[in-house]
């Protein structure tokens, strides 16, 4: 929603060609939805900013997350935050029919990174305007029909992966290896398939998808090999390629050691290196790919953190190739380093640092 349709929203509400039911004055609710990252809480703020001189409440569906217990928690990567079960909607419904008859209602604080309710929770009073945001206010019909006005926010998916792995880790307290495989998963995505229907051993039918192309990885020792696991968790058997290489000064890059597929060339390569600086170490492994006979349309680099020159560099020398990263941080220090970067990403993932 851009800022003039807002201007002339917000004037309709306070004009009253968008009217509340009175008497009694009911709140007007907004429900506004979309994926995750996509938008929201920012096309919330707009809204807000907009309706300065009205009386705005904010209720977001994160709040009734169900508080996981252990056995759950134990096994928390494989829960679906993304279900409708995931939420307590019942006390959803009920705190929203408080609020929407004018009663100051009390909102579950929940945390995101105990994933637990705790507190006493946050007194919220009655106002004008109730904003309700998450991915799933406009899933249940209960919830729906309470709503005076609906909005999606409708943001591309890979710009919102991107800001995803951004604040999971950031803000959410999410480990590393949930980003390596939220990479790997996507870099996959890239590569052609064909739709295949499995008969399961209970006879039901599953659809799934197969590669059309045989495929490798090759990781780039050390901090590549980091990767491995989330690539084989997905591609169970793949063949995974080494190389080392060794950097002198700012640009000089030798290759110490490769041993990669003997029939690579015919395949589609993985190439896995978290950090990605000058480009310069990028450079050396995807030119000894491409003297094997790899074809460079079939090169996708999975990454976690790029600097933009090393993006340019890659990019401007390979422009068939494709790079999934995680985060475009802002620029390289004199030594190279990526800036914020995440330090020295091998010694911090394999425990070497002092
Ligand atoms: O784009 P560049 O400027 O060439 O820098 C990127 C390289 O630096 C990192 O490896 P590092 O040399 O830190 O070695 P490590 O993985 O063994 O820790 C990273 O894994 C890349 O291979
Ligand atoms: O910032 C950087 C640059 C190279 N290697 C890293 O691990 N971090």
């Amino acid at each position: 929603m851009d800022s003039e349709t807002l201007s002339t929203f917000s004037n309709s509400i306070k004009n009253g060609s968008i009217s509340a039911p009175h008497p009694p004055k009911q709140p007007f609710v907004i429900g506004v939805a979309g994926g995750t990252a996509s938008g929201k809480t920012t096309v919330c703020n707009m809204i807000i900013s907009q309706l300065h001189d009205q009386r705005v409440v904010l209720v977001n569906q994160d709040s009734f997350y169900h508080s996981l217990g252990d056995d759950t928690l134990a096994k928390v990567y494989d829960y679906n935050f993304d279900h409708p079960d995931a939420f307590n909607t019942e006390l959803l419904l009920s705190c929203m029919a408080m609020l929407k008859n004018g009663r100051a209602v009390n909102i579950p604080n929940y945390d995101f990174k105990t994933h637990k309710r705790i507190g006493p929770g946050c007194q919220v009073n009655p106002s004008d305007i109730i904003i309700l945001e998450g991915i799933l206010v406009l899933h249940d019909s209960r919830v729906r029909d309470l709503m005076n006005m609906k909005i999606f926010v409708d943001t591309d998916s890979d710009l919102r992966l991107a800001r995803r792995i951004q604040r999971d880790t950031v803000e959410r307290g999410r480990n590393i290896q949930n980003v390596l495989d939220q990479v790997v998963e996507h870099g996959l995505g890239h590569l052609p398939f064909t739709e295949k229907q499995i008969t399961t051993p209970t006879g039901s039918v599953y659809p799934g998808v197969v590669f059309c192309k045989r495929l490798c990885g090759v990781s780039v020792i050390r901090s590549g090999e980091s990767m491995e696991n989330a690539l084989r968790a997905c591609c169970k058997g793949i063949k995974i390629g080494k190389i080392l290489i060794h950097g002198e000064g700012n640009n000089g890059r030798q290759l110490i050691y490769e041993k990669l597929p003997a029939d690579i060339s015919s395949r589609h390569v993985l190439l896995l290196d978290p950090v990605l600086a000058s480009g310069n170490s990028a450079v050396k492994a995807i030119n000894l790919l491409l003297s094997k006979g790899v074809v460079e349309s079939n090169i996708i680099f999975l990454n976690l953190i790029a600097a933009p020159q090393g993006i340019h560099m890659v990019c401007k020398k390979f422009p068939k190739l494709k790079i999934v990263t995680s985060e475009i941080d802002v620029t390289l220090d004199e030594d190279l380093r990526v800036i914020p970067g995440m330090g020295e990403f091998g010694d911090r993932y394999f425990g070497t640092n002092n």
